[in-house]
């Protein structure tokens, strides 16, 4: 998997400033301010492990957080958008999220499978636990985060 760094040559973030749509929201500021990020998928059996994408203020820790955990402890909501034009189930890489993990306690069951195909767009609160399963086509997921004052 790659994840979008922050770097300007970055292909992913070139790509992005390229739709018109997102040229307003100037994609780099956006994922320097840990608003935007972008996870491709390279299709070879990759997966995001299970994590929430808020990190507690106490706990947070630039250092030792992959860029794209940048102002974490903002996040709020977090939405999601599908980019990859033709997906079908067989290629595996369902989203899902599990309910909100008690603090002492181990995994909560899965709450919620959701379907991978272009333009879908899913919203959840950002401090929910969620993962992708192995992923056999290119895939890319557009992250958006809403962040508290
Ligand atoms: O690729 C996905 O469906 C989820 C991406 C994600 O969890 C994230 O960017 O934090
Ligand atoms: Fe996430």
């Amino acid at each position: 998997m790659v994840l979008v760094s922050g770097d300007p040559d970055e292909p992913q973030l070139k790509y992005l400033g390229s739709l018109p749509v997102l040229t307003i929201l100037s994609p780099q500021q956006a994922a320097d301010d840990g608003l935007l990020g972008l996870a491709l998928y390279d299709g070879e059996g990759v997966a995001y492990q299970i994590h929430e994408d808020y990190v507690p203020k106490a706990d947070y820790d630039p250092e030792n957080l992959p860029e794209h955990h940048r102002e974490s402890y903002k996040r709020r909501v977090t939405a999601i958008l599908y980019l990859q034009d033709d997906w079908s189930e067989e290629l595996g890489g369902a989203f899902r999220a599990h309910a909100v993990r008690p603090k002492t306690e181990a995994w909560v069951p899965v709450t919620h499978v959701s379907r991978q195909e272009g333009g879908s767009l899913i919203l959840f609160r950002s401090d929910m636990p969620h993962e992708v399963l192995p992923t056999y086509g290119q895939r890319f997921a557009l992250s958006m985060w809403c962040h508290a004052a």
